[in-house]
């Protein structure tokens, strides 16, 4: 069975983010999904949707705690909104944020990556794939008000947005960590920091897994603003509008004329992807490290 969930229409690839839920009923799921969104909001219980139709835009919070890590579950729920807000012309641009305090997003959701058997790694790697990929081809302006630490898979989400405004606090790191919990940034993690901040900055990032402060990501242009915190919101949105002043047609074209190439090398190789994940992971040496990690998350605390 063809593990890529997605049907072409013309040159464009549709995905079907909940296609690979177990048991979805599809055609139910499918015509929620294309509802409009309208000025009342909505949301899940992890993903919430503050629409400004009058704007063009909606703020989505992820509000999963206490660390907004990406469990199989958010994963699901982000794909989901993101596609209600693509589908409905009414938008044109996201400020995605956090809804946990002090945390963007602890990144990928070690405990599903954690003593699981290889069909739940498979079907957890393809949803971060889908995620990856819609949101790095949106249409619309994604602009990422860090409002908290942004390690790994949560550096990841930022990287796909179009500009990132990063609270001024040194508590907020930012930065792809992978090796120091003994794994591997796979090759489209890479390719999205190396389309951010370049070549050279992003071999020493990923190699020491930095996690960069404030002040640092500015200065290797992993954020593009440091403000205080309490105008994080507020800048993404003066942002919002410079980006929204350009006719979408003119900027969307030139974004994906920028991205594609990118987002086509794994397009073209999801399934092999997804079996080097799943027989990386599932190594001895591997679950050993990150258990180890695991527990010294877990002791911190005491
Ligand atoms: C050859 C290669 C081929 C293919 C590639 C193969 C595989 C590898 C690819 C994998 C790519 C991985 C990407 C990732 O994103 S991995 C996740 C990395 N994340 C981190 O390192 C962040 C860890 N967390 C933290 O540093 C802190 O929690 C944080 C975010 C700074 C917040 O700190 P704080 O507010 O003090 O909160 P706590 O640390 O006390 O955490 C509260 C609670 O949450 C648990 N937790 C934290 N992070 C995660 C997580 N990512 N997943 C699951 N659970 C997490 C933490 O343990 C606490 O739990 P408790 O039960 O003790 O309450």
């Amino acid at each position: 069975m063809a593990l890529v969930a997605g049907m072409r229409v013309g040159s464009r690839v549709l995905f079907r983010p909940w296609a690979w839920l177990p048991g979805a009923a599809l055609g139910r799921k499918e015509s929620a999904a294309r509802g409009r969104v309208g000025a009342r909001g909505f949301g899940s219980q992890r993903v919430l949707v503050e629409p400004d139709p009058a704007a063009g835009i909606a703020v989505m919070k992820l509000k999963s705690p206490p660390v907004n890590s990406l469990s199989l579950e958010l994963l699901t729920e982000f794909v989901i909104s993101l596609e209600k807000l693509e589908n409905d012309k009414t938008f044109r641009g996201i400020i995605l944020t956090s809804d946990c305090p002090g945390v963007f997003s602890a990144g990928l959701d070690l405990m599903e990556m954690c003593g699981k058997n290889p069909a739940h790694y498979a079907e957890y790697w393809k949803a971060v794939q889908e995620l990856w990929l819609r949101l790095y081809l949106s249409n619309l302006v994604l602009i990422a008000a860090i409002n908290g630490a942004c390690p790994a898979g949560g550096c990841l989400i930022s990287l796909t947005c179009d500009y990132r405004v990063l609270a001024d606090n040194p508590k907020y790191v930012i930065g792809l960590n992978e090796t120091l919990l003994g794994i591997v940034a796979p090759f489209w993690f890479k390719d999205t920091l190396v389309n951010t901040i370049g070549h050279r900055t992003s071999e020493r990032a990923l190699q020491l897994g930095i996690l960069f402060p404030p002040a640092e990501a500015l200065q290797v242009g992993m954020v593009d603003k440091v403000v205080p915190e309490d105008q994080v919101q507020s800048t993404a949105l003066s942002v919002m509008a410079q980006w929204l002043s350009i006719p979408d047609h003119a900027r969307q074209l030139t974004k994906n004329m920028m991205r594609k190439a990118t987002a086509d090398r794994l397009v073209k190789q999801r399934d092999s992807d997804i079996q080097n994940f799943v027989g990386f992971i599932s190594r001895d040496s591997i679950q050993k490290s990150l258990q180890v990690y695991l527990g010294k998350l877990r002791q911190k605390k005491g």
